[in-house]
């Protein structure tokens, strides 16, 4: 059998999930808070910009702010913040090229090889999803971290649109619960040289100034 065609940078879409409540940051649009100075989104915006052909935001409120980063921006088709998953709904059904790669806009530090590695995974296995594990939090300095999926870390083919269409339309809602009906692969960011941190999130006001003070 011939080797898998490789996945290059211009065949992937990347997506920056913006959408959500931000209850834990005080009902605040996460997206738009500053993390060294820059709105967290626009962070993830210039991040994965080298990684893929193009980038899009989804947001759900502050369009305005969103689309002063000069990429194109979609709300949700979903009603009531129905979460993350209709972030992935909404960027399968705006997509243009045959990947969609998503990554939430609370991870500012997340790879810059991030796009190269899932892709090579899926090319790799012929897979449908490749998935991001990675260490969680830090451990005692020495100790191997376990590793935990990221979901909202994942490459999809495009062609799972019509899947999660279906997905949606009855009430699912869990990511994982989504991604297991079809052949995905997790792919472990442990490397030697792979920052332990590189997978923070900042869910509250004072985590995102604790990542910053690391990183400033
Ligand atoms: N499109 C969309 N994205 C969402 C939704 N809910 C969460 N997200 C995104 O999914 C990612 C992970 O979600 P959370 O860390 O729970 O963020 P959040 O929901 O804004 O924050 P909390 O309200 O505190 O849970 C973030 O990038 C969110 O913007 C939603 O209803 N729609
Ligand atoms: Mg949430």
């Amino acid at each position: 059998m011939s080797a898998p065609a490789p996945i290059v940078a211009s065949e992937i879409t990347g997506l920056v999930l913006a959408g959500g409540r931000g209850s834990r940051m005080g009902g605040v649009d996460k997206g738009l808070q500053n993390f060294n100075g820059t709105p967290l989104a626009l962070h993830a915006v210039l991040r994965l910009g080298p990684q893929v052909g193009q980038v899009l935001v989804n947001a759900n409120r502050n369009l305005a702010a969103y689309e002063s980063f000069g990429v194109p921006v979609w709300p949700d088709g979903l009603a009531d913040y129905a979460g993350p998953l209709a972030g992935f709904l909404t960027g399968l059904e705006r997509c243009e090229t045959p990947y969609l790669l998503t990554v939430p806009c609370d991870t500012p530090l997340f790879p810059l090889d991030l796009a190269s590695r899932l892709a090579a995974a899926l090319a790799d296995q012929q897979a449908d999803i490749a998935m991001v594990s990675a260490p969680e939090a830090a451990g005692p300095p020495g100790a191997a971290a376990s590793l935990f999926p990221q979901p909202v870390f994942c490459l999809l083919r495009a062609t799972l649109l019509d899947s999660l269409v279906r997905f949606t339309q009855g009430g699912g809602r869990k990511i994982d619960k989504w991604t297991a009906q079809h052949h995905t692969v997790l792919v472990p960011f442990d490397r030697p040289g792979d920052a332990a941190d590189a997978f923070f999130n900042a869910n509250t006001l004072t985590e995102l100034h604790t990542l910053e003070r690391q990183r400033s």
